[in-house]
């Protein structure tokens, strides 16, 4: 997989990193161990790397979940969340942060927006349009190519206001799909219908609408276009109780643009990738907090005029991606 020429630009991939100062667990099925405390070694491996690179990355993507549901229980958000900022710190470039539903167990959405956490404001000079209380943006490193960043629990009932709109919207949906008291339990009638649990969420129209207008404006710019959110939104580079609500609204919009090369997305643990009909490349990148303390969950990618080069570290495999 090496290449000769040199690439437009790198950057770096994490996904889950779901630090907690506590013991090792486990998932709530008990099929997979969580490293709690080792999630932030694992960080700090990946930083060192990047670090040491001749040619250092232009910029991280975070993909959610940062920090574990866990220390909102025992008042250790704020602590948590500075530890890991102390070592993203430690790297020179920025961090784009994406929001997934481990932030909303931590944090209020507003208190998000006050945050650390949130890489949108250093963008929102360049963006010409906003959607009141999303957390979505774009931004280009390098002509030529974009990234959108999307808030996939725009639709949800964790991190929205009980009295809001979208609140009720969402509460509809799963209702509507989910049958059980606790909504965190996937329903067991049809295996497609697993996804409509209270840790996934949904794009509304709003943002689906917003997303349309970005990615018109990069087609007609000839940009290539990476799409990020925490949850993926392919059926097949996630196990379905992983998977956006409605992950059928938003491909048919990505499907439409030709600026569209890839999706990525974290939530899913143990990762997943496909290539859709159209060409578009499905990573969901696999959780550090799931990674043995003797391996890595890291990626670089090399950025190509006609590919992006997944580098992968420990558990991420490498992986050409050609554009479609
Ligand atoms: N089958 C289930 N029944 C009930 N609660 C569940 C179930 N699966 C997960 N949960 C709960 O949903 C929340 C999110 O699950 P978790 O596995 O922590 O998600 P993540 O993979 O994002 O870390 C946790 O509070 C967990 O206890």
């Amino acid at each position: 997989m090496e290449e000769n020429a040199a690439p437009a630009f790198t950057f770096g991939l994490i996904a889950d990193i779901q630090y907690a100062d506590k013991k090792d667990g486990s998932n709530f099925s008990g099929t997979r161990k969580r490293y709690y405390r080792n999630s932030l070694h694992l960080l700090r491996n990946a930083i060192r790397h990047w670090n040491e690179e001749e040619v250092k990355p232009s910029f991280i993507l975070q993909l959610g979940d940062i920090i574990d549901g866990f220390n909102s229980k025992h008042g250790a958000s704020e602590e948590a969340l500075q530890k890991v900022m102390d070592e993203f710190r430690s790297f020179p470039a920025p961090v784009h942060h994406v929001w997934g539903n481990h932030e909303f167990y931590n944090f209020t959405r507003s208190a998000l927006f006050s945050s650390a956490l949130n890489s949108k404001v250093r963008e929102d000079e360049e963006s010409d349009e906003q959607i009141d209380d999303v957390y979505a943006y774009h931004f280009s490193p390098a002509p030529k190519f974009r990234f959108v960043v999307l808030d996939a629990y725009d639709l949800s009932i964790i991190g929205r206001d009980e009295a809001s709109e979208k609140y009720n919207l969402a509460f509809e949906i799963i209702k509507a799909h989910n049958p059980n008291e606790e909504l965190n339990m996937p329903p067991g009638r049809f295996q497609m219908d697993g996804r409509f649990v209270k840790f996934n969420g949904g794009f509304s129209q709003d943002q689906l609408d917003w997303l349309d207008r970005v990615l018109i404006r990069a087609d007609e710019n000839g940009e290539k276009v990476t799409v990020v959110s925490h949850t993926p939104v392919h059926p097949f580079s996630t196990d379905s109780v992983c998977l956006a609500w409605n992950f059928d609204e938003i491909l048919p919009v990505l499907r439409s643009h030709q600026s569209v090369v890839c999706f990525m997305a974290g939530h899913d643990h143990d990762g997943g990738y496909c290539v859709d009909a159209v060409g578009i490349h499905h990573l969901t990148v696999e959780g550090v907090i799931e990674t043995p303390p003797d391996f890595d969950a890291f990626g670089t990618v090399h950025v190509y005029e006609d590919k992006m080069v997944l580098r992968g570290n420990g558990r991420i495999k490498d992986r050409v991606l050609n554009y479609r």
